[in-house]
């Protein structure tokens, strides 16, 4: 069995994509990391997701797990945004908050330390910058640290001696959020009629595509020309993320814009990836979304990704087709062969496997 490890040992990045700015030592912003005033967000999907307005007056639902409606609920907010904020999600609190503790700690330190765990040019794990980054004119204000299944050997790099509690919280997470996410992902296959034992025995197996970003976007001399995350989709099939007290967060809407996304602690956001908008036969949208940085708080985010083991054949499944009037949107492709081409691709991806 392929891991995601493997599917990016084929696409190196150079070293200047990887290695992030030394924070503490900027007075002022870099041209390096200077964004242009508009045009943000052109540069994704070929420019084609056009759309104006600050998103004022709406927001993404907020969703408790434990409604009678669930269901119902969380499959219209696929539909109508791709994201949601979900409330009693089960993940308990204080890990949460101990695993924001330990990103602030990791990120606090000296940028000589954390450099001991830079990711490799062919590496999917480590410190570094975003793996989006060649694809943008600019640096993102940004640094991140990566973890897939155990981060043992990244975080003994760090701390020869003392990596014990960051290890066992990284490894309680993954586990707490795996289990929610396979919960998701039933409710939201159910809500698409997708009962086939074929496309649905993979739930719940040991290969499933999973890893956590720890995500840092530190206070920053001049906010509004500095981009913390880039306008971007998520590739896999659902994403999980905590964020920190400090707003940024933003999701495209059609229609209103850029949708601020608010800090809420008691609630997870969850947003859907490329991959289900693939199998959804584009029902449910792809998600852009970007962060945007402050002059006086660091913002800290982070993510869970969970999706099919990397050899899983991914299509639209049949009963989102028939709903669809476009007849079948997308060819099938292995997970790792998406992860490739958006790998080399971006925000063309999807529209190099429609049909
Ligand atoms: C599992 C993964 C998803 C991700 C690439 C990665 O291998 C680890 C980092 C993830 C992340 C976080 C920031 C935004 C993003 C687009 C990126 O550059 O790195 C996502 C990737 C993704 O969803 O493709
Ligand atoms: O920091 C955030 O809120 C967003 C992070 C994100 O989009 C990602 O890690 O893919
Ligand atoms: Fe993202």
């Amino acid at each position: 069995m392929a891991t995601l490890s493997e599917a990016y040992r084929d696409l190196p990045l150079s070293l200047r994509h990887i290695i992030p700015l030394d924070f503490s030592s900027v007075g002022s912003l870099p041209d390096s990391h200077a964004w242009p005033q508009s045009d943000h967000f052109s540069f994704v999907n070929g420019g084609s997701c056009t759309g104006s307005g600050d998103g004022a007056g709406s927001s993404i639902p907020v969703i408790d797990l434990l409604d009678p409606n669930a269901m119902e609920l969380i499959g219209l907010a696929c539909e109508n945004w791709g994201a949601f904020q979900l409330r009693n999600h089960g993940i308990p609190l204080n890990l949460i908050e101990e695993v924001e503790l330990e990103a602030k700690h990791l990120f606090a330190l000296p940028p000589e330390q954390k450099l001991k765990a830079l990711r490799s040019p062919g590496g999917a794990t480590g410190y570094g910058r975003a793996r989006i980054t060649p694809f943008f004119p600019k640096y993102m204000w940004h640094e991140g640290f990566t973890i897939v299944g155990s981060p043992s050997d990244d975080a003994k790099k760090i701390w020869p001696n003392d990596s014990v509690r960051f290890c066992y919280l990284m490894e309680e997470y993954q586990k707490q959020m795996k289990v929610l996410a396979e919960q998701l992902t039933r409710i939201i296959f159910k809500f698409l009629n997708i009962y086939e034992e074929e496309k649905i025995n993979w739930i719940g197996s040991a290969n499933n595509l999973e890893a956590v970003q720890l995500n840092s976007y530190p206070p920053c001399p001049e906010p509004n020309r500095a981009m913390g995350l880039a306008p971007h989709t998520d590739t896999f099939l659902l994403t999980i993320l905590h964020q920190s007290q400090t707003t940024g967060l933003q999701i495209f809407k059609e229609g209103s814009g850029w949708v601020p996304v608010h800090p809420d602690p008691s609630a997870l956001v969850v947003n859907i990836g490329d991959l289900f908008h693939i199998i959804s036969n584009a029902r449910f949208p792809c998600v852009v979304h970007r962060v945007t940085v402050n002059r006086t708080h660091q913002r800290y985010s982070v993510a869970y990704f969970h999706g099919p083991p990397v050899d899983y054949v991914v299509s639209p499944f049949s009963t989102t087709v028939l709903d669809n009037k476009s007849g079948v949107r997308f060819r099938a492709v292995t997970v790792k062969e998406y992860i490739a081409i958006k790998a080399r691709n971006l925000g063309e991806a999807l529209s190099l496997i429609s049909t």
